[in-house]
């Protein structure tokens, strides 16, 4: 007997990450190719905008996707998550000209309490939830707090892309096949403070620091590559990544909602205050997925170098927290 389909909400729908994104979703490559979806796409309430979700709507319906069970366009987010069961928050307001930190935080805080208030009402009581919009750990811990009646396990924010860059890094300067690598994690923030860590990690049971062997590659290259890989692409494409960030959101999905078989994958959570990161920030760790459960790979030594990285990205994000904290009262 076929499935019963879900609801996935995706806002940002007509951007340039929901066009690499929704076709993807809907030919099954998230959830599973026995697993029908209801698309509900939310976009701002702008002619322009509407119009662009139109067209990619109109798209959608070209590709004739036996999995695609139904499609919705929505302006208001009170419509779009109803009944959700999967949430991908992707649209969030751009840095514009002379725009500081501090008002992009701001203007995103508006967006992501609303749409944290209208999941806290109408979406599914066991909706999951990825933030990909910037900042998205800050975002994430807006929507989360915004939606009490939500368990805050729901809430993640994607550290995904950070993970995969990192494994391809270490796959080029290794040689090996980026398939084979296990046990790596990114730790903290998503931005340029975040920490990846192949201390653990492995190639075919060999461990990739032995492999490497190189701690001034790891603080001088391995880590401002990944850290400011976003940034690279900018400068290089005029244009922030786009069709990374959603494959990156369909991993993050896909894992959160089908299970890893106990490999290790990097997601933003709200910390349990486990390593020390204190109870309720939104910090990437290394987790397992099972049964539509996230697990923190737990026991992991912090040495001194770690602990100065995580403390950094911890301190960025505490700082960003800060400076939203009187918005959610
Ligand atoms: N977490 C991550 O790893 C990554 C995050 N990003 C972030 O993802 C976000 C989206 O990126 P793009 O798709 O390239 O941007 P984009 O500008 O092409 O598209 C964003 C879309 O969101 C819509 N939007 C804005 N506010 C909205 C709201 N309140 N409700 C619904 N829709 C809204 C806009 O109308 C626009 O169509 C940006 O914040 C970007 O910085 C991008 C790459 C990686
Ligand atoms: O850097 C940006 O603006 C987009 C982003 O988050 C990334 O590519 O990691």
């Amino acid at each position: 007997m076929s499935k019963k389909p879900v609801r996935v909400a995706v806002t940002g729908a007509a951007g340039q990450i929901g066009y690499a994104l929704l076709f993807r979703i809907a030919s099954g490559e998230m959830l599973g190719k026995d697993q029908p979806v209801i698309l509900q796409l939310l976009e701002i309430p702008d002619e322009k905008a509407q119009n662009a979700l139109k067209g990619v709507m109109m798209e959608l319906e070209d590709c004739a996707f036996p999995l695609l069970a139904g499609m919705e366009a929505h302006s208001d987010p009170m419509t779009a998550f109803k009944d959700t069961d999967y949430a991908l928050l992707v649209g969030a307001r751009p840095r514009g000209p002379g725009m500081e930190r501090a008002d992009l935080l701001a203007a995103n805080a508006q967006i992501f309490t609303a749409q944290g208030k209208a999941l806290n009402a109408v979406a599914s009581r066991n909706v999951k939830v990825l933030v990909v919009g910037n900042p998205a750990n800050t975002n994430a811990y807006i929507a989360m707090k915004s939606a009490p009646d939500l368990p805050a396990k729901n809430f993640t924010a994607m550290l995904r892309l950070d993970h995969n860059r990192a494994a391809s890094q270490i796959a080029a300067k290794t040689g090996k096949a980026v398939g084979s690598i296990k046990k790596l994690t990114v730790w903290g923030n998503h931005s340029p403070t975040m920490y990846a860590d192949y201390r653990f990690a492995t190639i075919d049971g060999a461990a990739v620091k032995d492999l490497i062997n190189d701690q001034v590659w790891n603080k001088d290259v391995f880590l401002p590559t990944v850290g400011k890989r976003g940034a690279a692409i900018i400068a290089a494409r005029g244009l922030s990544s786009a069709a990374s960030a959603a494959n990156a959101a369909i991993d993050h999905m896909r894992d959160w909602a089908l299970g890893t078989n106990g490999e290790w994958v990097t997601m933003g959570i709200p910390s349990a205050g486990d390593y020390e990161i204190p109870e309720g920030v939104m910090y990437g760790f290394p987790v397992t997925c099972a049964n539509g459960e996230y697990q923190v790979v737990k026991g992991l030594e912090v040495d001194a170098f770690s602990r100065e990285c995580m403390t950094k990205t911890l301190n960025e994000l505490l700082e960003e927290k800060a400076a939203i904290e009187h918005l959610l009262k």
